[in-house]
């Protein structure tokens, strides 16, 4: 960086802190590492494998650990009671985000990334209510239909010699996404488009990182023109919004003539003319209120329902115990003859524990989408000052050892609570998808996708780790140790590319081997129209 914009920043900060530490503070601040002068916890901060870092101060500080960075108060929630108590029960001050300077630098804030980055108000409000009407626990049941018809095709695809699993996969969670928030297939567009949508969530997610972007902890650098030599957050930030608005508008052109609201007709009345009160206020540059809703679910929607699946393949392979019990369940349950239906998820206490175990097993969002506290709060004695951002430790929670045993391994059997002293286990869809006003509004979506791929797959294929030359199945390795909200699609990514690497005979990492002659029928036959 250079000298003069180092020296403009560090005066800033000066000014952030002392504004801060004349501030009277009547209780003490939760505990947590020691901060230097002016940029307070910088340099503690991790910018990534977020989660394990904050792990480790959970073990020093107990369940909420405070930090600064720049004078910006930060809170880290490591026990589940905390967000809890927090988020649910008090989440009428600590359900704001964050003011994202970035986001609104690419573009995202208040306009393209809708709902996940608005703050704590009426808009927002609004856009949870009509999200609710359209992707609710009795809503979803109208999108089965789409979910079995794109799992269907998956399975029909991995038939086909040399298919991209993991290709094949995403387009399939991509469709099923589009199909439900838009009622049509991108087509001849999907390629660019879940190109833009992943550049658009990795953006979107490191902008979350505290210290990764220096003008979120000073905002007067914003001003700064983008050409001057340190300003390279504002080029990346203009490059990321010219994707913004080539995915908002190419894809809002193509489906405003055929758009099929996922909300009923009164409520699109209703939505149209709150977008028109938006744009009269500002707040919305163009279009109508649905583009940013229905952008953000495809964004926010796609990598985490897809990681989750992949994720499922990647423990599959290396588990054939689970593989092998979940299939003599569907087999008896449900038979050879058809394919398994939502309809049977009850009747299935297995699978359902193993979607359980792969939900909480290294979870993709590990430490959550930041809050904000929009008032003062004080929790056991200790105050949190209005503004903190706030984080939850997910992936922490997912792996608490005074919870569970050997938390690092993959066990179904946990959720069947047969074991003694696993009674109070919570169920990972409690943790993984958020907590209180912002628990994520498509998780009952994400529910039933996740569960037609799984039994389907599983119905169907015998799922293996890929063979070398000599027909040995190397080990899935996995650099786990950078998970968190943005490396964890790496690592996901990385335990396929390890094998593409390798050029193993099939390079598609793993392999799916027909059940029977009458699985490959049934896939056949299935149907993938809607
Ligand atoms: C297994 C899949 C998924 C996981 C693990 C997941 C997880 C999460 C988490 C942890 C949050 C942050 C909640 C918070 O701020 O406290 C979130 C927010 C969100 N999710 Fe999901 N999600 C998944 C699938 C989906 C799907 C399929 C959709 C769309 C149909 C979706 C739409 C959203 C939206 C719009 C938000 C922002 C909500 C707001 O700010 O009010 N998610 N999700």
């Amino acid at each position: 960086m250079d000298r003069p914009f180092v020296v403009l920043a560090l005066f800033g900060a000066a000014a952030l802190v002392v504004a801060r530490l004349t501030r009277r503070t009547r209780r003490p601040l939760p505990p947590g590492p020691k901060p230097r002068w002016i940029v307070g916890n910088l340099f503690d901060m991790p910018s990534d494998s977020q989660w394990m870092r904050f792990a480790e101060w959970s073990e020093l500080y107990g369940e909420i650990t405070y930090v600064e960075v720049f004078g910006q108060p930060i809170v880290i929630l490591n026990s589940l009671s905390a967000c809890k108590e927090l988020l649910e029960k008090r989440g009428a001050t600590s359900s704001g985000r964050p003011i994202g300077i970035m986001h609104e630098l690419m573009n995202m804030h208040k306009v393209r990334a809708g709902m996940t980055s608005m703050q704590d108000d009426p808009f927002w409000r609004y856009e949870r209510r009509l999200t609710h009407a359209a992707f609710g626990p009795q809503s979803v049941q109208e999108y089965y239909p789409i979910q079995e018809a794109q799992s269907v095709r998956f399975l029909q695809k991995l038939l086909e010699p040399d298919v991209n699993c993991k290709k094949e996969l995403r387009y399939a969670i991509g469709q099923t996404l589009f199909e439900v928030a838009y009622g049509l297939s991108p087509e001849q567009y999907f390629d660019e488009f879940m190109e833009m949508s992943d550049t658009l969530l990795r953006s979107f997610l490191e902008a979350t990182i505290p210290g990764k972007f220096l003008v979120e902890m000073i905002p007067f650098l914003r001003c700064f023109p983008s050409w001057l030599p340190g300003a390279g957050f504002k080029r990346y930030a203009e490059g990321v919004s010219k994707v913004s608005d080539r995915h908002s508008t190419i894809y809002f052109e193509m489906v405003k003539t055929a758009w099929k609201p996922p909300i009923p007709p009164d409520e699109a009345e209703e939505a149209l003319k709150w977008a028109a009160a938006f744009m009269y206020l500002g707040m919305y540059s163009t279009n109508m209120s649905a583009q940013g809703m229905t952008l953000v679910l495809r964004i926010a929607g796609i990598d985490t329902t897809d990681q989750t699946v992949a994720k499922f393949i990647i423990a599959i392979q290396t588990h054939p115990d689970a593989q092998r019990k979940a299939q003599e369940e569907l087999d008896r349950v449900v038979g050879t003859g058809r394919l398994p239906t939502i309809a049977d998820r009850d009747d299935l206490p297995y699978l359902q524990a193993l979607i359980k175990e792969v939900l909480r097993w290294h979870p993709g969002v590990a430490t959550g989408i930041p809050h904000r506290f929009t008032q003062d709060e004080v929790y056991k004695g200790y105050l949190i000052p209005k503004n903190t951002t706030q984080y939850r430790n997910i992936a922490r929670q997912a792996n608490d050892g005074t919870l569970l045993a050997r938390p690092d391994e993959f066990i179904p059997e946990r959720f069947l609570h047969t074991d003694p002293g696993f009674e109070s286990l919570p169920d990972p869809s409690e943790i993984v998808f958020g907590f209180g006003r912002r628990v994520c509004p498509g998780r009952h979506v994400a529910d039933g996708t996740v569960f037609l791929m799984i039994s389907r797959l599983l119905a169907t294929y015998w799922i293996s780790s890929p063979q070398d030359k000599d027909g040995q199945c190397p080990d899935v390795q996995i650099d786990w140790s950078g998970v968190d909200a943005v490396r964890y699609v790496h690592a996901v990514r990385l335990a396929y590319n390890a094998h593409e690497r390798a050029s193993y005979p099939n390079p598609m990492a793993p392999r799916f081997t027909p059940r029977s002659p009458g699985a490959i029928d049934l896939i056949k036959v299935a149907d993938t129209m809607l």
